[in-house]
């Protein structure tokens, strides 16, 4: 493991951002750090990091214990979104700055500022102020200056959270890549569960201080451990009490049994899919009718439509989750809301 955080609490005043957390951090993985705002994922990474002092706990970084460590000792390069570059600099002198104040040959300078620029694609703007960049190319060069002193961490804090979402799922493609060529054990802050699926080998999802579940992105999807980490990572809708995904929902036309029977409230077409929304018998219009998303195809061979009485059972195999006390999703939306 290259980084193991043990029983790591942190509070302000007496808010508690977190609560006993304990985490390994695999060598050279992609691990994202998941979870609603201000559940404690950056109090997390800037511990890591040595940005922020623990109350309590321990952590360790290859092997070394650095609870105790100033950043500066413990080898680990970090961007943030919101990146400060030295703005007199060029792309060149701002990557190669971490290598100077190391003293390092000249000409070495010289061969890795160019290699780590080609490996970023900046090496047409080495000459440029960071000011004649782009977001997202800004971001880039804030990459390559981290990388240069060869850290043995990378850490980065929602590093294109500023960007537009065009400029964003093309960075993230470009992370996922530059990973697989450098291979440097990355830990990155993102509360956004399509980035933490697409992009990480290994998720964290921590919610109120607390570690809710760790796992790859098809354990957290397929075997979430609560009904928290289910709402969080993909749509859900609540189905007799259970958190359901609205694709693992069967829907008949005829009464089967131990189905929930209702009646068709609404269909909505969203690009190649419909979503029925199915209002069960006795409940009111109150934004809780269960939502089933299925191919346009298969709608019409049911002849779906609003009115029609249909029965609702989970599909065989179906992951399902009981609904415990209020909703817990994220902005304390209904558990059942879904982005249409
Ligand atoms: N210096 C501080 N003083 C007081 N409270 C703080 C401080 N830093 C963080 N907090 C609080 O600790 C909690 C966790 O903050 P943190 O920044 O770790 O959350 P987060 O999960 O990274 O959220 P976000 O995605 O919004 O950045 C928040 O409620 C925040 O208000």
């Amino acid at each position: 493991m290259s980084i193991e955080v043990r029983g790591v609490t942190k509070s302000y005043g007496d808010f508690v951002a977190l609560d006993d957390v304990s985490v390994s951090i695999p060598t050279g993985r992609l691990t994202a750090l998941l979870g609603p705002s201000g559940g404690g994922k950056s109090t997390l990474l800037r511990i890591i990091a040595g940005l922020e002092t623990a109350d309590g706990g321990q952590v360790e970084i290859e092997g070394t214990d650095a609870t105790a460590l100033p950043p500066q000792r413990r080898n680990v390069g970090f961007v943030f979104q919101h990146y400060a570059a030295f703005k007199h600099m060029s792309v060149e002198k701002n990557v190669a700055f971490g290598l100077e104040i190391r003293k390092r040959p000249k000409a070495e300078v010289k061969r890795r500022v160019h290699e780590l620029l080609e490996l970023v694609h900046l090496e047409q703007f080495a000459k440029r102020l960071p000011s004649q960049l782009s977001g997202g190319q800004r971001q880039r060069m804030a990459l390559a200056r981290a990388l240069a002193v060869e850290p043995s961490v990378l850490l980065l804090d929602e590093p294109f959270g500023a960007l537009d979402a065009k400029v964003r799922k093309e960075l993230r493609d470009w992370l996922r890549r530059l990973h697989d060529e450098v291979h440097v054990t990355t830990v990155f802050v993102t509360h956004d569960q399509e980035e933490a699926l697409e992009v990480a080998d290994e998720i964290v999802v921590i919610n109120q201080g607390r570690i809710e579940q760790i796992g790859s992105p098809e354990d957290l999807y397929d075997e979430p451990a609560n009904d928290f980490v289910m709402g969080f990572l993909g749509e859900v809708t609540t189905l007799d009490h259970h958190l359901v995904r609205p694709h693992d929902i069967q829907v008949r036309t005829t009464p089967a049994d131990g189905g929930v029977a209702g009646t068709v409230a609404r269909v909505l077409r969203v690009g190649f899919e419909v979503r029925i929304f199915v209002r069960p018998e006795g409940a009111a219009d109150d934004g809780t009718d269960v939502v089933v998303t299925m191919t346009r195809t298969f709608a019409r061979s049911l002849g779906l439509e609003v009115g029609t009485r249909v029965w609702l059972s989970p599909e065989q195999g179906a992951r399902r989750v009981p609904v415990v006390g209020a909703p817990t999703v994220p902005g304390d939306q209904p558990v059942d809301a879904v982005k249409v």
